[in-house]
């Protein structure tokens, strides 16, 4: 089911005490998003059960992900973990294919294919990153390489696995750099992709397609306001708990706005 998801991506961000007061202060706020707005945090692998223990295990109204999974199900692996360990301890989500994980460590569209179909197997829901880099919009690239991405990850998404797939457009150069997309922009991506996923067999309104790339309480209304914008991916914002709920409420405005 499409649906409004905004996702708080930690990266390598946090303490005990930051887990402790920013989870607590984010459970606190959820009240007032009426359950329109799927909540979704993802802390490192470190804290996820820390994470987990304070927002109440499965049935939370705030989600549980991790950062990254292995391609493999167990073995040898030192160093690594499992979508199906993941989903064991009560995480909900996974993300896979980030832009850091693509070109810090070198994941490929093949990798990044092999991460959704372990994910997927596991009951978890996926988050699939994709995102041109600025030389790639200079060059007029932007939409073929984006729509590359979403094709590698997903062509071999299952009919039934598709309501637990949803996607993150993240332009890599408005990563954690103050500069977003403008809306405009965004919206036509997000219709790319939207018809790009449609061209896989992904029935129009299952996925959700987020937003990511220095999303700001006071950038979020217009970018959530978008029709094919359904919530956002949220790196620096979501370390910080009032940033973090303003952003949330601004998906929740949103979805009043479409209802009214
Ligand atoms: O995963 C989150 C994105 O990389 C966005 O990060 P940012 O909000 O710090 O730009």
């Amino acid at each position: 089911m499409r649906r409004k998801i905004v996702a708080g991506n930690w990266k390598m961000n946090g303490s005990e005490d930051l887990v402790r007061n920013l989870v607590n202060d984010v459970s606190n706020g959820m009240a007032s998003l009426e359950n329109c707005v799927e909540v979704v945090i993802i802390p490192p692998a470190l804290y996820v059960r820390d994470v987990l223990s304070l927002v109440g295990q499965r049935e939370a109204a705030v989600a549980t992900g991790v950062q990254n999974v292995a391609p493999w199900d167990a073995g040898a692996y030192t160093g690594e973990i499992s979508a199906a360990m993941a989903a064991d301890v009560g995480c909900r989500y996974a993300l896979v294919g980030h832009s850091e994980r693509r070109q810090l460590f070198g994941e490929t569209d093949e990798l990044v294919a092999e991460k959704v179909r372990k994910v997927l197997a596991s009951g978890l829901a996926v988050i699939v990153c994709v995102g041109e880099t600025l030389a790639e919009r200079e060059q007029g690239v932007a939409e073929r390489v984006v729509a590359r991405q979403v094709r590698a990850a997903l062509a071999e998404v299952e009919s039934a696995d598709w309501p637990k797939v949803i996607v993150a457009y993240e332009p890599v150069w408005a990563i954690g750099t103050g500069k977003t997309a403008t809306a405009a922009d965004a919206q036509a991506m997000h219709q790319a992709i939207r018809k790009e996923l449609s061209g896989l067999g992904a029935p129009e309104s299952d996925v959700s397609v987020l937003y990511g790339g220095s999303v700001k309480p006071d950038n979020a209304a217009e970018l959530f306001a978008q029709p094919d914008i359904d919530g956002g991916l949220i790196g620096g914002a979501s370390l910080i708990a009032d940033d973090f709920l303003g952003i949330c409420q601004a998906a929740r405005d949103a979805v009043a706005g479409t209802d009214a």
